[in-house]
């Protein structure tokens, strides 16, 4: 168990179709990983299993040490998660967003208008604070919501294809971003279908069918073929 992400034999089913059928890994702190795997191969069932919407009956996650079933609590306050679908208050601005999920995590309220400025000048997002999140393109609003999952300074950030609809433009500030989180120490789990978002330098989880079908460096992995290339000679379908 280290003190990023830890999966063991993780099992989960929608009636008679098995999403994943026995999923193991480790991350260690400091590593962006990519999960990529095509429509359907449970991305989203492990995202759900790892944030407790859904629980397994088998298998085992710690996150940052934390047992999710045994110590949910700890587990989740070290957890930062970017959802697929967007979950800000389009009514509020992009601070009173961050200040009521700053509130839930009981945070007071000098320390959480600091962390809320310093992770949206990170983002360059400090200029747009007051702004309503109606007001703002899909890029500004993943910002807001990677600057959120940063604010109670997680162990481990969860993002599930967190640049579906952005531009190509918004897609590449993201990731860099993120990739510049890892480095400085975060341990990232970055769920995706794009094969253009994974760098040769990152750690690769391919998901085909609820199995794990590859983990390692992403170089490694793929050889002299494109990342594509290599998935689709491996599984006959594209990702
Ligand atoms: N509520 C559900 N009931 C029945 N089957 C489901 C349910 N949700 C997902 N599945 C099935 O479980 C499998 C894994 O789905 P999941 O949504 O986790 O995949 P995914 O990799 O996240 O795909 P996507 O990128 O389309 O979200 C798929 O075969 C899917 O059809």
């Amino acid at each position: 168990m280290t003190a990023g992400l830890t999966v063991e034999n993780l099992k989960f089913r929608y009636g008679a179709k098995e999403a994943l059928k026995g999923v193991n890994f480790d991350l260690a702190p400091g590593r962006f990983c990519a999960l990529l795997g095509p429509n359907g191969a449970g991305k989203s069932t492990l995202v759900s299993l790892l944030t407790r919407l859904l629980v397994a009956p088998e298998g085992r996650i710690a996150v940052a040490g934390h047992d999710l079933k045994d110590a949910p609590r700890r587990a989740l306050a070290a957890l930062g998660v970017v959802f697929q679908q967007p979950t800000l208050d389009l009514d509020l601005t992009v601070r009173q967003n961050l200040m009521y999920f700053a509130a839930l995590h009981g945070l007071p309220r000098r320390e959480a208008t600091a962390r809320i400025d310093e992770a949206l000048d990170r983002l360059s997002m400090l200029e747009r604070a007051g702004e309503k999140v109606r007001a703002l393109n899909g890029g500004h609003r993943r910002r807001t919501e990677l600057a959120r999952a940063l604010i109670h300074r997680p162990r481990v950030l969860l993002l599930d294809e967190p640049t579906v609809g952005l531009d190509a433009q918004s897609r590449a500030g993201i990731t860099a971003h993120v990739h510049d989180l890892a480095e400085q120490g975060l341990c990232v789990l970055w769920a995706t279908h794009l094969t253009d978002e994974v760098r040769d330098s990152d750690r690769l989880l391919v998901l085909h069918q609820g199995q794990i079908l590859a983990d390692g460096d992403t170089g490694a992995i793929r050889g002299d073929q494109t990342l594509s290339d290599w998935f689709l000679s491996k599984t006959g379908t594209t990702v």
